[in-house]
């Protein structure tokens, strides 16, 4: 179990005048993806309620995409000690409302971002209007921020924005090369059930098959992209100062005791919007994150529909999947006779030929609703809200367990295979559906999920994390008292 020295609330404004004369000024920095991005503003906000001047580091093109998302005028009122700077992604420029190829935004992150980030700390401690820069909270996959605080002798904490589990699946891809399973020897591991060997040697992760952990390791080439840059990351991780993962104590107990040992020490965080929620009067309230503009009118369309009645659908922001795909959870879903509302963003759709047959139109009429963004976590925290059809990338996983909705669970990539299994086999609150989607699957577990006794049983477990969720972001709770000494450590530069 992690131990808490004091627990004290996360409404206390303690040592602010001891710091107003001397800010802690932290530069936070993303991956640059949307659900990177949000979690990370999200901790900046936390970390500015704590007294500490923030610089928050987006791309060009995302910053873009954020500004035009929220409105120009949405930064217009920003406190002064909360400042947003860009650097460039050295990739082509172009003004797409998508998620980048992540292959060339790896590349790039591994090449390109150094010598911008390095001159932006350079101005902004050579800015008369700004405090030097004390500290950087940096996303966990950004290595090349170790170097930079190495080089201006400030502490680096960084952030995953992944699950403990996730974090810690990642954390062994270096075990995975020294035990030679990983990258894959060849193709035929794909199929000849390699991936479904148990592993039994990560410390708080028993009983796990190889096929359940972040799963960017399977692949059979040695030069891979993503596969290098995570593995980069990993290779540095003991130069950080401490570890800060999105998660609470309660839902990770075991991989977070395994993990408790471990130098730099981390901090289980989490749910970031539950903390800010133990803030009513924070100045960045209102501040957004979403990079596509969100589409309001979901909220009145599902205060027509009874409690607990509609299933939400949703794959996140960088899932893709065939048209063939697509049409399948379609039908899936005319078929269930239940209500749905589902995001289908502009570049879900391989070839973006999203076509859905006419009879989908005429068999859902008055019971579905398809917008390409949404406020997801009003979404989710809807009455009418009964199940959520998910990706499981980790934010929304955590979303929904803060909501108290049950999830099916369709793991794209990444950490999303991590998430699924603990959702459905863990944490009791989840089902899965096969990779090779059928309308019959989708059908049958949608009305499981909404009608079923599994799916009540999964209702009542979802409602029992979210309480859990709830007390760990509450004045007494783990996360607040984990914050509260992460931040003591820094401000006291005892890190
Ligand atoms: O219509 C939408 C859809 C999504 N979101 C938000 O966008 C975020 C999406 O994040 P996530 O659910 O984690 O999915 P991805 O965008 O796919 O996130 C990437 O980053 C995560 C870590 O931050 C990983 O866990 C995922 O595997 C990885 O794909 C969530 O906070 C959602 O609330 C909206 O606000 N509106």
């Amino acid at each position: 179990m992690l131990k808490y020295p004091h627990t004290v609330s996360i409404h206390s404004e303690i040592h602010k005048s001891e710091m107003c004369s001397n800010k802690p000024h932290a530069v936070c920095i993303p991956v640059p993806i949307q659900g990177h991005i949000k979690a990370l503003l999200q901790l900046a906000k936390l970390l500015h309620h704590k007294g500490f001047r923030i610089t928050y580091v987006n791309t060009e093109f995302n910053h873009r995409r954020l500004v035009k998302s929220l409105g120009p005028e949405s930064l217009d009122g920003l406190p002064d000690d909360f400042r947003f700077e860009t650097i460039p992604d050295g990739l082509p420029d172009s003004d797409e409302d998508a998620t980048q190829d992540l292959s060339l935004l790896a590349d790039s992150v591994t090449n390109n971002f150094l010598a911008p980030f390095v001159d932006l700390i350079k101005k902004l401690n050579s800015s008369s209007s700004t405090p030097p820069v004390t500290c950087i909270f940096s996303d966990g996959f950004m290595p090349f921020t170790t170097p930079a605080a190495q080089q201006f002798g400030i502490p680096v904490t960084l952030v995953f924005t992944f699950s403990a589990s996730g974090t810690m699946g990642y954390m062994q891809y270096p075990a995975l090369v020294e035990r030679g399973l990983a990258p894959l020897k060849d193709e035929r591991c794909l199929t000849n059930g390699f991936l479904d060997q148990e592993v039994d040697w990560i410390p708080g992760m028993e009983s796990i098959r190889l096929r359940d952990l972040p799963n960017n390791f399977v692949t059979t080439n040695p030069n891979d992209a993503i596969w290098n840059f995570i593995l980069e990351g990993m290779g540095r991780l003991n130069e950080a100062s401490a570890i800060v993962i999105h998660t609470f104590d309660a839902l990770e107990l075991d991989v977070l005791d395994a993990l408790s040992s471990m130098s730099p020490p981390v901090y289980a965080v989490g749910p970031f919007q539950l903390l800010l929620n133990q803030i009513p009067q924070h100045p960045l309230k209102s501040l957004g994150y979403s990079l596509w503009k969100e589409e309001t009118e979901c909220l009145e369309w599902l205060n027509d529909k009874a409690p607990n009645s509609v299933v939400y659908v949703n794959f996140g922001s960088i899932t893709v999947m065939t048209p063939e795909q697509l049409v399948e959870f379609g039908c899936g879903l005319a078929n269930s006779k239940v209500s749905f509302f589902w995001v289908i963003r502009p570049d879900l759709v391989v070839g973006k030929s999203a076509i859905l047959p006419p009879e989908f139109v005429d068999e859902t009429k008055g019971r579905s609703l398809i917008a390409s963004w949404c406020p997801q976590e009003l979404v989710l925290n809807h009455p009418s809200v009964g199940g959520f059809l998910t990706h499981t990338g980790w934010n929304s996983t955590l979303e929904s367990v803060s909501a108290g909705v049950p999830m099916l669970c369709w793991p794209f990539f990444a950490d999303q295979p991590t998430n699924c299994h603990y959702t459905c086999k863990r944490w009791g609150i989840g089902m899965e559906i096969n990779n090779v989607v059928k309308r019959d699957d989708v059908e049958k577990l949608v009305r499981e999920l909404m009608e079923g006794e599994k799916g009540t049983r999964m209702k009542n477990k979802a409602m029992e994390w979210k309480q859990l969720a709830e007390e760990a972001t509450g004045p007494q709770g783990s996360s607040s008292a984990n914050f509260e000494k992460l931040v003591n450590q820094i401000q006291f530069k005892k890190i």
